[in-house]
This record gives C-alpha cells, sequence and structure tokens, in this order.
C-alpha cells in the first residue's frame, strides 16, 4: 500500500516557531513517531512525505536517524492541506491503485489501524477511519445562539487514514480545482462528487496534534507505549 503523509503545515494553532511536526515529544520529532508507526505496518510498502523543501534537511535527518527500511520519498507541501495532498498524488508510483493518507500530525495512529483501513479499502472506493463523538453537539451562529443540536448517533469525529482508489481520488481533486472547493479533508471532495465513502473504527488515542495541550496529552499516551 502507497502512504502518502501531509506534513506541510506551519502548526499556527501549536504557537511553535516551526513546523510543528519537527517538536520534541518523548525525545523524539513528533513526526518520528508518525513514521515508526507506518514502518511498523505491514501492509505499508512506498511512505511519501509531503513538506516544504526548507524542512526537507531536517526530514532526511530524522529518516536516517531512525534508519527506516521502506522507500521514503519527500514531495513539495503546497500551501493548504489539500494542495499537499494534491501535490502528493501526483507524485505517486504509477502503480498506485489504492493510496491511505494519513496527517503527520496524527503521530499516536497505532501500526493496527494502517493494517485495518490497508485491508479494508481493497473492498471500497474510499473510507475514513473516524469514532463516534461522545460530546452533544451544538450548531451555533454568528452571535454564539445555538441554532440547533444535531442528532449525536450520525455524529462521527473524522481522523486519519483515509484510504482511496487514486483514480477517482486524483478526479475529485481535480474536480476541487475547478469548482474552487475548500476543504480539510479528502474524504469530504469523494463526498462532494456523490461517491461513497465507508467509516473504519479509528482510535480514540489518533489525536491529532494540534495545540499545546495535544503534545502533553501525546506524551502521556506515549509513556505508557514504551
Ligand atoms: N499546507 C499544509 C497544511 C497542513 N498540512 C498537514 O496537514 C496535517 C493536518 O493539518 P493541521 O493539523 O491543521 O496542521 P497545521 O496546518 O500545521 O496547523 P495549523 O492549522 O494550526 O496551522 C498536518 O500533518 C499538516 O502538516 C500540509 O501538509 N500542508
Ligand atoms: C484530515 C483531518 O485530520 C480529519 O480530522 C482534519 O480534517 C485535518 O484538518 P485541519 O483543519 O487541517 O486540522
Amino acid at each position: 500500500m502507497h502512504l502518502l503523509i501531509p506534513a506541510a503545515g506551519s502548526g499556527k494553532r501549536m504557537g511553535a516557531d516551526r513546523n510543528k511536526l519537527l517538536l520534541q515529544v518523548r525525545s523524539k520529532p513528533l513526526i518520528a513517531w508518525t513514521l515508526l508507526a507506518a514502518e511498523a505496518a505491514s501492509s505499508i510498502s512506498w511512505i511519501g512525505i509531503v513538506s516544504q523543501p526548507q524542512d526537507w534537511d531536517k526530514f532526511k535527518s530524522i529518516i536516517a536517524e531512525l534508519k527506516l527500511k521502506k522507500t521514503i520519498e519527500l514531495i513539495s507541501g503546497g500551501s493548504t492541506r489539500q494542495e499537499s495532498v494534491y501535490n502528493g498524488l501526483q507524485a505517486l508510483p504509477s502503480n498506485a491503485g489504492q493510496v491511505l493518507i494519513h496527517d503527520g500530525a496524527r503521530c499516536l495512529a497505532t501500526p493496527d489501524l494502517f493494517n485495518a483501513c490497508s485491508e479494508a479499502i481493497l473492498n471500497c472506493s474510499g473510507l475514513i477511519a473516524a469514532v463516534p463523538v461522545k460530546d452533544t453537539i451544538k450548531v451555533v451562529d454568528d452571535n454564539g445562539i445555538i441554532k440547533s443540536t444535531p442528532e449525536r448517533k450520525q455524529l462521527w469525529a473524522a481522523q486519519t487514514p483515509q484510504g482511496f482508489d487514486v483514480k477517482l481520488l486524483k478526479q475529485c481533486h481535480a474536480e476541487g480545482v475547478r469548482q474552487g472547493w475548500e476543504v480539510t479533508d479528502d474524504a469530504a471532495l469523494f463526498e462532494k462528487c456523490g461517491i461513497e465513502v465507508r467509516i473504519v473504527s479509528g482510535e480514540e488515542t489518533n489525536l491529532k496534534i494540534t495545540t499545546p495541550q495535544d503534545l502533553a496529552i501525546a506524551e502521556f499516551i506515549l509513556s505508557y507505549r514504551e
């Protein structure tokens, strides 16, 4: 299975002075944990890291230090996650029939989750890892007034990995460019194009490391895994 890792963000919400994926978590850069999980997933054979060229030397050092055995390529990132994935898709080897996309910032995803998604995508066109939401969710207007309360049993929190048929995902991204759609995950492009996307059971611990609080939680979770 081919895996694309969007890793080209700037980490504004983290408030750090560099790409948050280079921050240390339990004595390793955050992206190192993501790469170790992908390396340990038996289903993954090729990894493309989509990142800003200014970070490439640092990423190369991390890859060398981890002594990863899988084929890894660095691909230029875009100015949004959507653009970064688009660039990653153009750089996939021509024999890639399916692809998993996994945020570099989700450094707690397990090898088992990668393997479950790799297996499931062989039997459908699109999937995402997701978990049912536990809170009651409110739809709120610009004045801070609640407009509605959607029924919780239909609400799922989207995670990555997200898996797709490569040909269809390329078509959906191209349509997104034509229509000017701006989305925060790839499944949303499938949805807008009217193509079915399935849920695979995600992991409660599969956080996207977004704020300093998330970093502290990741430290805690990893301390139990070592
Ligand atoms: N231009 C971008 C923006 C984001 N990402 C990646 O998409 C994932 C999810 O994005 P997010 O957590 O929002 O990361 P940042 O964009 O770095 O954070 P922020 O939105 O707080 O600036 C991350 O692995 C990030 O590196 C990317 O590849 N290219
Ligand atoms: C893809 C994603 O991680 C699913 O939860 C998320 O949508 C990324 O969004 P962000 O706005 O870039 O954090």
